[in-house]
C-alpha cells in the first residue's frame, strides 16, 4: 500500500470496514476495507465495472431502493454503522449527499430546486429561506449567473449550470458528506473546469467522494485516491504519491493508460 502517512494524521469521516456487496448472487464488492478522511476529496478509480459506483451508492445507503441489492460489513459515520443503524434513510441521505452523473434539476424552478428540500429539514422564515437559497448558489459558484432569474426553470440552464444546480440543492441542506458520480461526465471543458474548483473549494467544508474515469481529474482535484478493480481495492494513498510511484504494479499500469 502506498504510504498513507498523512492519511493517518486526518479525522476519518467515514469508516469502510470488510464491506461485501451483492447484486443478487453476484459479488460486486469484496472485503473493501478503507476509511476516508474528513474535509478532503478522495476518488475512487478503476476500470468500468470495477465497483465505483456501487462503492459510492453504499455510502448512504442508495441500493436500499433495489431488493435484490445488499450489503454487509460496515461503514462507520458519526459513531453508528450505517449499514444496520436505524437511521431514517432520508436524514442520511440529507448528512451524505448525492450528485449524480447527469444533471438531474427537479422540475421546478431554481429558487424551488434548492427550497424544496430544506423544507423537508428546516422550518425557515422567507428571509432565512432567502438567504439559504442564496448561501447554496453562492457555494456552488452559480449566483451570479442566476441572481435575477430564480424565478425560471432549473431545465432552462445549461448542462453545466444544471450540474451546479444539482450541487447548490446538496449542499443546501448541509450535508457533512458530498458524493459524486462522474459529476462532469456531461459537460464540456469549461463547465468541467468550474466544477471541478468548485470541488476544491468544497472540501473546507465538506467531505468529498467523487468517482472518476478521468486519471487527469483524479491527479488535479483528489487528496486521495482509491484505485479498484474486479470489486477489490487494489491501493488506496494519497493521490501525488499514486500517481508519481504507485505501490502496486497493477496501479501503475492503469494510470498510464497501459491496461484499462
Ligand atoms: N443493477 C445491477 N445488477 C446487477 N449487476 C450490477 C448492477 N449494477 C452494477 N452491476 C455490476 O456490478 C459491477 C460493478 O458495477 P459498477 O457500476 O459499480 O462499476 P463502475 O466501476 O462504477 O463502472 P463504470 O465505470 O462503468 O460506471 C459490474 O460488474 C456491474 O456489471
Amino acid at each position: 500500500m502506498a504510504s498513507t502517512s498523512n492519511l493517518q494524521l486526518d479525522t476519518p469521516q467515514l469508516a469502510v470496514n470488510h464491506l461485501n456487496f451483492f447484486y443478487g448472487n453476484f459479488k460486486a464488492l469484496k472485503d473493501i476495507n478503507l476509511t476516508i478522511p474528513k474535509n478532503k476529496v478522495t476518488a475512487f478509480i478503476g476500470p468500468s465495472g470495477c465497483g465505483k459506483s456501487t462503492l459510492l451508492r453504499t455510502l448512504n445507503r442508495m441500493f436500499e431502493l433495489y431488493p435484490e441489492q445488499r450489503a454487509e460489513g460496515e461503514i462507520m459515520f458519526s459513531g453508528e454503522n450505517i449499514l444496520t443503524s436505524k437511521i431514517d434513510v432520508s436524514i442520511l441521505r440529507a448528512k451524505i449527499g448525492m450528485v449524480f452523473q447527469k444533471p438531474t434539476p427537479f422540475p421546478m424552478s431554481i429558487y424551488e430546486n434548492i427550497a424544496f428540500g430544506v423544507r423537508l429539514f428546516e422550518k425557515l422564515s422567507k428571509g432565512e429561506m432567502n438567504e439559504r437559497v442564496e448561501w447554496a448558489l453562492t457555494k456552488a459558484a452559480l449566483w451570479t449567473e442566476v441572481k435575477d432569474k430564480l424565478h425560471q426553470s432549473g431545465n432552462g440552464l445549461s448542462g453545466g449550470q444544471q450540474q451546479r444546480l444539482c450541487i447548490a440543492r446538496a449542499i443546501a441542506v448541509k450535508p457533512e458528506v458530498l458524493l459524486m458520480d462522474e459529476p462532469c461526465s456531461a459537460l464540456d471543458p469549461i463547465s468541467t473546469t468550474k466544477v471541478e474548483e468548485l470541488i476544491t473549494e468544497l472540501k473546507e467544508d465538506y467531505t468529498v467522494v467523487i468517482v472518476t474515469h478521468n486519471m487527469q481529474q483524479a491527479a488535479r482535484c483528489s487528496d486521495y485516491t482509491a484505485y479498484m478493480y474486479l470489486g477489490e481495492l487494489i491501493e488506496f494513498g494519497e493521490t501525488r504519491q499514486m500517481f508519481i510511484k504507485p505501490a502496486r504494479q497493477e496501479t501503475e499500469d492503469y494510470i498510464t493508460g497501459r491496461f484499462g
